[in-house]
């Protein structure tokens, strides 16, 4: 049987003085080495996407992380330029996207932005610089020169028990994960069930309540140290059984239609 394929939207970067299509190297890996599928990166349009026709041949949807904010526009605030980088076209393919995905069913994987652009999709709001806030932890970015060191693990979360994730993860309670986020879910998105929170309180997972199969987003960044963390493997483990499910389904829709 091929492999299924995993939709994972890019970012738009600058380099060489000219725009380009991006999606990091980490969360290609994690797809194809943990969750055993093979990644299509979905270019980042501001207008004239056709979301059904990407989503039509995949059979799961990553949304990866970025230094990039959703624009403050998108949940009704004013957006200062603190606020940025902002990066329209990721904002434009993504949110659809992550609507549609639900819609239909498919397999969804929101990771760090991904989890804040699900939130925001769905209704929710996004809390800025949530470091400079009474009692929040600072979860940004750490200034260091290795990517294994910015990727460190180094925050506690706490599992709720009965979640999806602790379906996933097998456990509930406190697990280990790395931090690289200035942003947060401020008011979680009706439709979705907080699964996760760090001490201060930050919200660390959320599941989409109601969703026809594997629909979660989290904080942290599991596909950095997918192969070796074992909460960061069977995150990409049960994502990637999911999607095996989803494009088994594909196959026996097409081949019942086609009698
Ligand atoms: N921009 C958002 C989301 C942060 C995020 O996705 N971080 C991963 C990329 C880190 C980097 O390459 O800078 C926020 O800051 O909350």
């Amino acid at each position: 049987m091929t492999l299924p394929v995993i939709a994972i939207p890019a970012d738009i970067r600058i380099l060489d003085n000219s725009r380009w299509h991006a999606v990091h190297t980490q969360y290609v890996n994690a797809a194809v080495k943990v969750a055993k599928a093979i990644p299509l990166l979905v270019p980042a349009l501001e207008e004239g996407h056709d979301i059904d026709a990407v989503l039509d041949r995949v059979d799961g949807v990553l949304i990866s992380g970025s230094a990039s904010n959703v624009h403050p526009s998108l949940y009704g605030r004013e957006a200062k330029e603190s606020d940025g980088p902002f990066d329209p076209a990721r904002d434009a393919t993504s949110l659809p996207l992550i609507r549609r995905a639900i819609e239909r069913g498919i397999p969804l994987f929101a990771i760090c932005r991904g989890i804040q652009e699900l939130n925001v999709a769905l209704g929710g709001t996004l809390a800025s610089e949530i470091q400079e806030k009474p009692g929040i932890w600072d979860h940004r970015k750490p200034q260091v020169e290795s990517r294994d060191d910015m990727y460190a693990i180094r925050q506690a979360v706490s599992v709720r028990e009965g979640s999806c994730i602790a379906r996933y993860l097998g456990l509930s309670g406190e697990i280990q994960v790395n931090s690289l986020h200035r942003q947060a879910i401020d008011d979680a998105a009706p439709r979705l069930q907080v699964e996760a929170t760090a001490p201060d309180g930050t919200i660390e997972a959320v599941s989409v309540i109601d969703a026809k199969g594997f629909a979660v987003g989290v904080q942290w960044h599991p596909e950095y140290w997918a192969e070796t963390d074992n909460p960061s493997r069977a995150l990409f483990e049960a994502f990637g059984e999911a999607v095996r499910e989803y494009a088994a389904a594909r196959v026996t829709e097409g081949a019942l239609l086609s009698d």
